[in-house]
C-alpha cells in the first residue's frame, strides 16, 4: 500500500527548478532515504510532502487524500527541519505545550520518557543548545506528537553516534510496530545506509535512481576466485559482468545475478576456491548510476 504519493511533483523558485517533475510512492510502515548533493531538491521536496510549500505542477498524496491545504492530512505528518526556528527564550516545555494544541496524536506519557531516556534540560533556552541537541529536542518533540509520517532533514547531522544509535533504534521500533512511515533526507549515504529500507537518489531536482534496498544487496555479487586455467571469454555468457579483474590467477568479478547463479556457472571450470565479498550500498550505486549514464562522483554527498 502506498501511504505517500508524489506525482509529478514540481517546485520552481524564480528560474530555478529545485524540484523537477518527482514522481515516487512511500510505502506505509517503510523508511525511505531520499539522497542528493546541496541544492539538489531534497528540502523543498520534503516540505512539500509536509504540504508547507504549494507545488507548482503535481500533488502529493497522503493515503490517496491531497496533503496541500488539508488540515487533517498535515495533523498526521511531522516535519523536522534542517535549521527549525525556534523563538529567543523557548524551551523544550514550551515546545511541547505548543505542538501538543497542534497534534491529536501528542503524547505526554512518550515525552516524559524520551526526555528521560536522553537526559534533556527541559527548562534551558533550546538555542543555547548545541546544534545536536538542539535537533534532538526536535526529534523528541517529533516523536512526542505521534506522527503517521515524519519528515526527517538532515536530522542526523551534527548527532554524535551514541544519540545516533539511540534515535535509529527508536524509529525503527515504532515503524515496526506500524506506527510510523520515515522519510529521511541526507547527503550521505553511510548516514542512512542502516536504517532505510528504500533509496531514492535526486540530483538537480529529478529523481535518477529508485532502490529497495534488500532486493539490491541480493541483485548484484562480487566474487573472488582462482583457477588454474585461464577463464574462457564465454564461461559466463548471459551474465550481466559489470568488472572482471584479474590478478595472476586472482580473478574479482562483480555481475548483476545472484551468488548461487554465479557459483553454478563457474563450478565446472574447477575454481581453487570462491569467496563472496558482499558489495558496499556505495559501490553498487556507482555501478547504477554509470549504467544510467551519471558520474556517482557529481552526484552525492
Ligand atoms: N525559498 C527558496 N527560494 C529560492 N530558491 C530556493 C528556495 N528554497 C530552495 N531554493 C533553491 O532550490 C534548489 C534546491 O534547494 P533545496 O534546499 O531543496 O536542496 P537540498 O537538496 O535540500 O540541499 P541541501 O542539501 O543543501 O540542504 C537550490 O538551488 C536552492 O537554491
Amino acid at each position: 500500500m502506498s501511504m505517500i504519493a508524489l506525482d509529478h511533483l514540481t517546485k520552481t523558485f524564480g528560474r530555478e527548478r529545485a524540484v523537477d517533475d518527482l514522481t515516487l510512492t512511500v510505502k506505509e510502515g517503510s523508511i525511505f532515504g531520499l539522497i542528493g548533493s546541496n541544492g539538489s531538491g531534497k528540502s523543498t521536496a520534503l516540505r512539500m510532502i509536509a504540504g508547507i510549500y504549494a507545488p507548482d505542477r503535481g500533488q502529493v498524496t497522503l493515503s490517496d487524500a491531497p496533503v496541500f491545504d488539508h488540515e487533517r492530512a498535515k495533523e498526521q505528518i511531522f516535519i523536522i527541519c534542517d535549521q527549525p526556528f525556534i523563538q529567543a527564550g523557548e524551551n523544550l516545555e514550551d515546545l511541547a505545550h505548543f505542538y501538543s494544541h497542534i497534534y491529536p496524536g501528542f503524547s505526554w506519557d512518550d515525552y516524559e520518557e524520551l526526555c528521560q531516556v536522553f537526559d534533556m534540560e527541559r527548562k534551558k533556552p533550546i538555542n543555547t543548545f548545541s546544534k545536536g541537541i538542539r535537533k534532538l529536542a526536535m526529534i523528541i518533540i517529533a516523536l512526542s506528537c505521534n506522527p503517521q509520517v515524519l519528515l526527517m532533514d538532515e536530522s542526523f547531522d551534527g548527532l554524535d553516534m551514541v544519540v545516533r544509535a539511540a534515535v535509529k533504534k527508536l524509529l525503527i521500533d515504532r515503524v515496526a510496530r506500524q506506527e510510523m512511515t520515515v522519510v529521511a533526507t541526507s547527503h550521505n549515504l553511510y548516514e542512512i545506509e542502516e536504517l532505510c529500507d528504500h533509496v531514492a537518489i535526486i540530483h538537480k531536482g529529478r529523481l535518477i535512481l529508485e532502490r529497495d534496498l534488500d532486493a539490491l544487496k541480493e541483485e548484484f555479487v562480487r566474487v573472488q576466485t582462482a583457477f588454474r586455467e585461464p577463464l574462457p571469454d564465454d564461461a559466463l555468457a548471459g551474465i550481466e559482468v559489470i568488472s572482471r579483474e584479474s590478478r595472476g590467477s586472482l580473478l574479482t568479478l562483480i555481475v548483476k545475478a545472484g551468488f548461487s547463479e554465479l557459483k553454478e556457472r563457474l563450478e565446472p571450470y574447477g575454481p581453487l576456491f570462491l569467496e563472496n565479498l558482499p558489495l558496499t550500498l556505495e559501490e553498487i550505486f556507482i555501478k547504477e548510476m554509470e549504467a544510467v549514464g551519471y558520474d556517482y562522483k557529481n552526484i552525492t554527498f
